[in-house]
Parts: structure tokens; sequence; C-alpha cells
């Protein structure tokens, strides 16, 4: 006789057990389906309601063989799940000898599609059928195989639990070791691989996102690994605030498509929730706590949503030290674009090119010897004076003036000054312009304007109408 087996240790694993069962009827599966549980775990109401309800064809007590973690500081730093501690009991499946060939499947686990022709599948009792895991993909994931009960490998297991630390601190270590001892030779390995989509365990760190949108028409069945489960109340909440999360189909996450599964148990002619509501008697914090959180959850007004970006399956939060400021990076340092040319630095830069090449002192000593150079014609500013010196008679003439139009270095013609007065009528309207308007009023504002000294002053006064 072959059978689908499930596992409950103790009681909060009860809605996943319920819902792989529920989900199992949905793929029309034509076997039968068995529990192990813990009696001393487990409570009394629980156990009397699985029972009464005749959902599995076997309840199997395991109490006289619960495997406690053998490497609880693994289970607890390493591997971050104390509550996996007696996980390691999952052994007992292969001492169910009257079973031929079991289909096990963990209490987190959505079977979508029908499932009854791995019972076909020949092998040898030495061997287990399971699918990579995704965080090690050299490495099964023991949450879903197909194994025969043995008690020779039973022995063997047991003797390696006895012997050596499972190297995750549970199950799936030292599954793995056993019937995958070397991943680099194949050859001894006693791992048959299932596809992923046997076994497709969910990430909410990372996941192929592209992959589980290609193939999710295949995939037959999804793993919820991880602490947090789809009946967990702070996931509710979690996807009420990311309802992208692991979108698949019809608009529907992953953790949807397992509600509406649960959402449809009826256990002995009462609802999942009514039946929930027995088992969960003894756990009156537990039952409060959810109560609480569906409480503020309903309190809280839907908010639109941004836009769906699916980066958080793509990308992992980095562990290294975060990105420091360095000034030479620019002030957008911390936008992921990259840093493309600006103009005006584009413009300094050929401006400084063209500086150095132009202002080529040679070339500049050339241009000034070519200088237009005449005679004055005029002592400009003995005609339109503005300071007193320039009234003087005794202030020296000039006896050079440059013209305007002259040939200057291309780099030196480009000063927007140069170019203004290019001309030289617009460089006398500006001076007279500025004459009448900067002309001083009085003599003592002269004083104080040019802080004239002593002799200064006193010719100023000499001259002075
Ligand atoms: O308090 C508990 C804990 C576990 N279980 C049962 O044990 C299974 C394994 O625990 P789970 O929380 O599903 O573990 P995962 O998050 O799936 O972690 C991985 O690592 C575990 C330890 O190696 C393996 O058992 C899993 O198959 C593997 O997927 C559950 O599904 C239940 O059937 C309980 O009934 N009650
Ligand atoms: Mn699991």
């Amino acid at each position: 006789m072959s059978a689908y087996a499930l596992l409950l240790l103790e009681n909060t694993y009860l809605p996943g057990v319920l819902a792989v069962r529920k989900a199992l009827s949905d793929t029309k599966a034509q076997f039968p389906v068995i529990l192990l549980y813990s009696a001393e775990n487990v409570n009394k109401d629980t156990i009397a309601l699985l029972t009464a309800s005749k959902l599995f064809s076997d309840l199997i007590n395991i109490d006289d063989n619960i495997l406690v973690s053998n490497s609880p500081h693994t289970l607890e730093s390493v591997l971050n799940r104390p509550d996996l501690a007696y996980t390691l009991s999952k052994i007992n499946l292969w001492r169910l000898v009257e079973y031929s060939k079991l289909v096990y499947l963990d209490a987190d686990t959505l079977p979508l599609q029908n499932l009854d022709h791995l019972f076909a599948r020949n092998f040898d009792a030495s061997q287990v059928m399971a699918a990579p895991d995704c965080g090690w993909p050299d490495l099964f994931n023991s949450g879903f195989m197909v194994l025969q009960p043995n008690m020779t490998v039973f022995q063997e297991l047991m003797d390696l639990y006895e012997s050596t630390e499972s190297f995750d601190g549970a199950d799936q270590g030292l599954l793995n070791h056993y019937f995958n001892p070397d991943l680099y030779h194949g050859g001894i390995s006693r791992w048959l691989r299932l596809p992923f989509i046997y076994n497709c365990t969910l990430n909410s760190h990372y996941e192929y996102f592209p992959a589980l949108q290609r193939y999710f028409q295949d995939i037959k069945l999804f793993h919820f690994i991880g602490a947090k489960k789809p009946w967990d109340p702070t996931f509710a909440s979690q996807l009420r605030k990311d309802p992208s999360l692991f979108k698949v189909a019809d608009n529907k996450n992953v953790y949807q498509i397992w509600h509406e599964v649960y959402e449809s148990i009826e256990v002995d002619g009462s609802s999942q929730t009514e039946a929930l509501k027995i088992t969960e008697k003894s756990e009156p914090d537990r039952v409060e706590a959810v109560e609480a959180v569906e409480a503020v959850e309903t309190a809280v007004e839907p908010q639109p949503q941004p836009p769906i970006v699916h980066h958080q399956y793509y990308y992992k939060e980095p562990e290294s030290e975060p990105e420091k400021y360095e000034e030479n990076r620019g002030e957008a340092w911390k936008l992921n674009e990259s840093r493309g040319p600006n103009k005006w630095e584009d413009a300094s830069e050929s401006e400084e090119e063209d500086d150095t090449r132009e202002l080529d002192t040679r070339e500049l000593v050339h241009s000034l010897s070519q200088l237009d150079v005449e005679s004055p014609q005029d002592d400009y500013a003995s005609t339109h004076p503005i300071f007193p010196w320039e009234k003087s008679a005794a202030r020296q003439k000039p006896t050079r003036s440059f013209s305007a139009r002259t040939s200057l270095p291309s780099s030196l013609t480009k000063i927007p000054f140069t170019a203004a007065f290019d001309d030289g009528s617009e460089l006398e309207n500006y001076i007279a312009s500025r004459d009448q308007a900067d002309r001083p009023e009085t003599l003592q504002e002269i004083k104080q304007d040019e802080q004239l000294d002593e002799q200064e002053s006193q010719e100023l006064e000499k001259l002075a109408p």
C-alpha cells in the first residue's frame, strides 16, 4: 500500500496540515493520506477532531521516537530556526514498513496538481526522490520526498542521528548527509533529483521571478519555507502592504492561492475557522494575539498602491557596509545612474584645452608685437577729466594709445568685455555715460571718494571753479 504522509509535531502547524489535506483532495489524489503526529505536543481537542473528521486514513502517534535536534546551537545561530528542534522526527517515515511507498509533504506545502504518478516510479529503498533546495541546489529540500520505508535505512539514519551532528541542526542536513553524501561525485548519490516544479521553494528575499511566472502553469507544488508561514497573521498584514509579493497569475499571489484553499476547508461539517477555534482553546495567548492583529488590520484604511515593481525578487539587501560619500563622486552619488558628462564641465574642459593651446606665450608675444600702435590723436582724459589729477597741468601726457581694432589672439577676443568694446565709439559712449552718472558733486565728496592726500586736496581746491 502507498500513501501520502504529513507531519504534525505541535498545534501551530494545524492550518498547514488541513490546507495540504484539502489541496490533495482538490487535485483528486487517489491515494490515502496518513498523518504522523506527537500526541504529547498536539492538543487533545485537535486529535479528537482529526480522528472524527476521517480526513486521514491513519493517525500515527510517534511519541515513542521524537527526535530532538542533535545540534541545537546550529539551529539557533546558523539556521536561525529554533522552532525546528523536532523535525528530525521525520526519520520515522522510514520505519512505516507497512507502506511500500510514501509521498511525504511538509505542512507548509501546497500541492497544485495531481502527484499520484510519483507512486509509479521504481527506485531502490536506499534512494530518495526529491527536488533541489532553492537556497543550495546541490542539496535536496526535505519538505517533499518520495521514499520507500525500510528498516535498514531507518536504522542507519538513527545511527547517523546518534553519531553525527546534523549540519543544519535538523532533518534536511542529516537526510542529505545520508542520501547525498558527496556533492562532487554524482555516482554515489542516492538522491534521485526531481524537477524544481515538484517542490517550488519560495524565498521572500530572492526569487527568480521571471521563471516563476513562465512556469507557473507547470508548478506541481509550492513550499512556503522559512519562519513565516501563510497562516501567520503578520504575514497577512505584510501581504496587504505589498500585494505584488509573488504575484503569479490571475492577479493572485501564491499566498492568496494558499488562502483560497484554506478558506474552502470544511472539517466535520464545520468551517476551518470553527475547527481551529476548538483546537486553539489551549493556546489563549496566541488566539488573542491573532485577534489583536486582525483588529488593527481591519481598522486601517486601504491605501492606493504605488505601481508594482518587482525588484525585490532580484535584489538581495547588501550585507556589506553601506557606501560612503566621497567628494569626487559628485552630489548624485546615491543615485543608481551612471555619471554622465555635464555640459558645463565639457565646456570648461574644452575651454581649458583651448586656453592652454591658444595662450601659448610665444604666440601671445607675437600677437602683441603685431598690435597696431598709433601716436595719440587725442588725450581723452584731459578733454573728459573725471579725477583732479586728470585736470592737472602737470599731468603726464600719454605717449601711446591702442586702436580698438587690433588683432588679438582668438582666446582673448573670446572674452566678452573685449568684444563689447571692440568698437571705439561704444567705448566712448560708455565712458560718457559713466561720466554723467558718477561725477562727484562737491569738493568734499571728491576728497572723500578719492581719499586724496594733503597735496592733492590743495591742488583740487586751486582747480575748483
Ligand atoms: O513546530 C513545528 C515545526 C515543524 N513541524 C513540521 O515539520 C515540518 C518542517 O518544518 P518547516 O517549518 O516546514 O521547515 P521549512 O521552513 O520548510 O525548513 C526546511 O528545513 C527543515 C529542517 O531541515 C526541513 O524540515 C524542511 O523540510 C525544509 O524545507 C513542518 O512543515 C511541519 O510538518 C510541526 O508540525 N511543528
Ligand atoms: Mn516546510
